[in-house]
């Protein structure tokens, strides 16, 4: 609590810790709830963030944070990015407008930025397994914690969220999930399970049946209030038919619900009631995603992760490059226009991956599967089998959930899908979770699959071209955010199939690029041309097949080699090329490797990042003067 002598600001000003909250009356928890809303918009409006989901949550974070007492009791937030209001309430008010800047808070939970953070999450739908696992530990360790997890509706549209609460039935665990049922993932929410819920719960005889017996019993005074406990039991159980309790009640799970996600004194009341119960329980409670910002409300798939304030724009400067995103949705229009075949698929993200122009166009050959990467990229074998070219646009880390299915399911039988890979490479804001610095190299080692990433957003259109007519499985991974700002080269054209480009001649080092990593050669090449160094500089395009002829040629010219790439050294382009040279017998050449060292990459923004972990245009110089030495 602030010292006695000087008069509390805010609310929240008074909160250094959870237990503050055991101070305040419901009036004062209400007032509370609207400063965190103001906090969260001020701050996001300043520095982006994830500003919907949080404003979703801010009563419900409240309530858990009243009547569970953190951190001997553990929350676990499914994503977590929804956690700015748990971030306020649990020590880091003061350094929240660092979120998710290079050094400040992250913008998801961590278990190394608080106590109160009890399991670092980032990908959906891990929460049910982790608080599971803690669960079962605190019993075994005797532990006096209760472990609660808050999963979204978006985020039970994967499988492990089922393989959680399958186990967590079975085992009769002591475990509270709460079910935080917005009717949106970042699109609207999409599956069976979805649709159940809003039919079960938008039925409005019964919410106006439920309304007039209410009214009814209450005017009969005592009596009426008696009824009105029993009416209430018995609605408990009309709710557990009509409503989704049957289907969590089957998995062994007591439900309660559903309750309204922005009425305190109800949500406090719930949790109070189930926090003692034993055995798995699901609350489920109704929310508004976006809550209190009317353009959120409006628009909550827009204001579902937003960027920082840009810097004002010179009117007369030339408008900024497209994104390699818009290229690839647009792209993808120009070629499904010309070939009926070409499928798309999502898995929750048709904005974030450019699709929702193509989901307009072409209604029946564009699915979202939900967050369901393992899902999409079968179904995506399933209708290749059938003759169709489906194109599955999964950001690269979210990718790494689908590893399996790209080996077993696609390329062990050679099937023509194409995996477009966006976010690949260093993404920035979202931290160590959501950067795609794995993807060379668990796709490099997959037999089948050719794997290649653009020098540039006009490189990428070509790409798509050529992937598409490819009969077998093919991955492009480019980078999040705005393209090198090229010219689109007309018309689209297919690439020399495993070939890379000379983009830059030279003798005394040769600099070779993939995807984002040639433009950081090309500007190195600048800089030692400055100091009288002839730097050759390669745009590799392929990660595999690897245009041998040409890497060999410009080893054998240059005698040093400098490879770049954002993404792992473990098993990257490097390392094929590093093998190519092995194979050839090249053992006289001297070769630095650009790659990030077997490190994650925390959350900051992407110049800083590149800068620090030396994958941008100064560590590329760096590594030639040091060859040239
Ligand atoms: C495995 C995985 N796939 C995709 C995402 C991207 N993503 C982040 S939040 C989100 C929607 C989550 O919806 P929900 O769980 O309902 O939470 P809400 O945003 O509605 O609060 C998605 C698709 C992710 N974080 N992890
Ligand atoms: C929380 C989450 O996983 C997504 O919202 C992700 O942050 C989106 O990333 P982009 O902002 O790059 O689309
Ligand atoms: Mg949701």
């Amino acid at each position: 609590m602030c010292a006695a002598n000087q008069p509390p600001v805010s609310l929240l000003d008074q909160i250094d810790s959870p237990d503050d909250l055991q101070d305040l009356n419901l009036r004062q928890l209400e007032d509370l709830a609207e400063e965190l809303r103001q906090r969260i918009i001020d701050s996001v409006e300043k520095v982006g963030g994830h500003l919907a989901p949080s404003l979703g949550v801010v009563e419900l974070t409240l309530a858990l944070h009243y009547v569970f007492d953190t951190p001997v009791d553990k929350i676990v937030w499914d994503v977590g990015h929804q956690t700015y209001a748990h971030k306020l309430l649990t020590g880091r008010r003061d350094r929240f407008d660092t979120l998710r800047q290079l050094g400040g808070i992250s913008g998801f939970p961590k278990r190394s930025e608080s106590p109160h953070d009890a399991f670092d999450t980032g990908h959906s739908s891990t929460s049910i397994s982790a608080a599971l696992g803690l669960a079962v530990g605190e019993r075994l360790k005797k532990g006096p914690g209760k472990v609660v997890a808050v999963i979204g509706d978006g985020s039970f549209t994967a499988g492990m969220a089922f393989e959680g609460m399958n186990q967590a039935g079975d085992l009769d665990e002591d475990l509270i999930v709460v079910f935080n049922d917005n009717g949106m993932s970042i699109a609207p929410n999409v599956g069976a399970l979805s649709k159940f819920m809003s039919r079960a719960l938008s039925g409005k005889a019964y919410q106006t049946f439920r309304k007039s017996m209410e009214r009814r019993l209450k005017a009969l005074g005592s009596m009426g209030e008696d009824l009105l406990n029993i009416a209430r039991r018995s609605e408990e159980s009309f709710k557990a038919f009509y409503t989704p309790g049957m289907l969590f009640e089957a998995l062994k799970f007591n439900y309660v619900g559903p309750i309204d996600g922005h009425n305190l004194e109800r949500l406090i009341e719930t949790l109070k009631y189930v926090k003692p119960l034993q055995g798995p329980q699901l609350v489920h409670v109704i929310t508004t995603k976006g809550r209190g910002y009317a353009p959120a409300e409006a628009n909550p798939s827009h204001y579902h992760g937003v960027g920082a304030r840009p810097p004002r724009r010179d009117p007369a400067a030339p408008p900024p490059p497209q994104s390699y995103t818009e290229v690839f949705g647009q792209t993808m229009l120009e070629l499904a226009r010309r070939r009926p075949e070409v499928m798309a698929i999502t898995a929750a993200m048709p904005e974030g991956t450019g699709l929702a122009p193509f989901a307009e166009e072409f209604p029946e050959r564009f699915v979202d599967v939900g967050i369901a990467e393992q899902h999409a990229v079968t179904f995506a074998a399933g209708l290749a089998v059938q003759g169709f070219h489906p194109v599955v646009a999964i950001y690269s880390t979210f990718m790494q959930r689908a590893f399996d299915q790209i080996v077993h399911d696609v390329c062990l039988t050679n099937l023509p899908v194409v995996l477009a890979l966006d976010r690949g490479g260093i993404v920035g804001e979202d931290g160590a979770t959501h950067q795609g610095l794995l993807d060379l190299s668990f796709l490099r080692c997959v037999p089948n699959l050719s794997l290649m990433s653009p020098a540039d957003e006009n490189e990428l259109r070509h790409m798509l071209y050529t992937a598409l007519e490819h009969d077998g499985p093919v991955a492009l991974r480019y980078p999040r955010g705005k393209g090198v700002g090229v010219a689109h080269d007309e018309p689209l054209r297919i690439l020399p199939w495993g070939k890379g480009e000379m983009r830059r001649p030279g003798k005394d080092v040769a600099l070779i690029g993939i995807g984002v990593g040639v433009e950081a050669c090309a500007q190195a090449a600048e800089s030692l041309a400055q100091e009288g160094v002839e730097a050759a500089v390669v745009n590799a395009r392929f990660v595999k097949p690897l245009d041998e002829e040409l890497i060999c040629e410009v080893a054998h010219t240059c005698g040093r080699l400098v490879t770049v790439e954002e993404n792992e050294a473990n098993g990257g382009f490097g390392s094929a090329v590093l093998e190519l040279l092995a194979r050839r017998g090249l053992t006289g050449i001297k070769v630095r490797v650009v790659a990030l060292n077997d490190t994650f990459v925390e959350h900051g923004s992407q110049a800083q990042l590149r800068h620090l972990y030396g994958v941008d245009a100064q560590a590329v110089a760096e590594a030639a003067r040091r060859l040239l030495d």
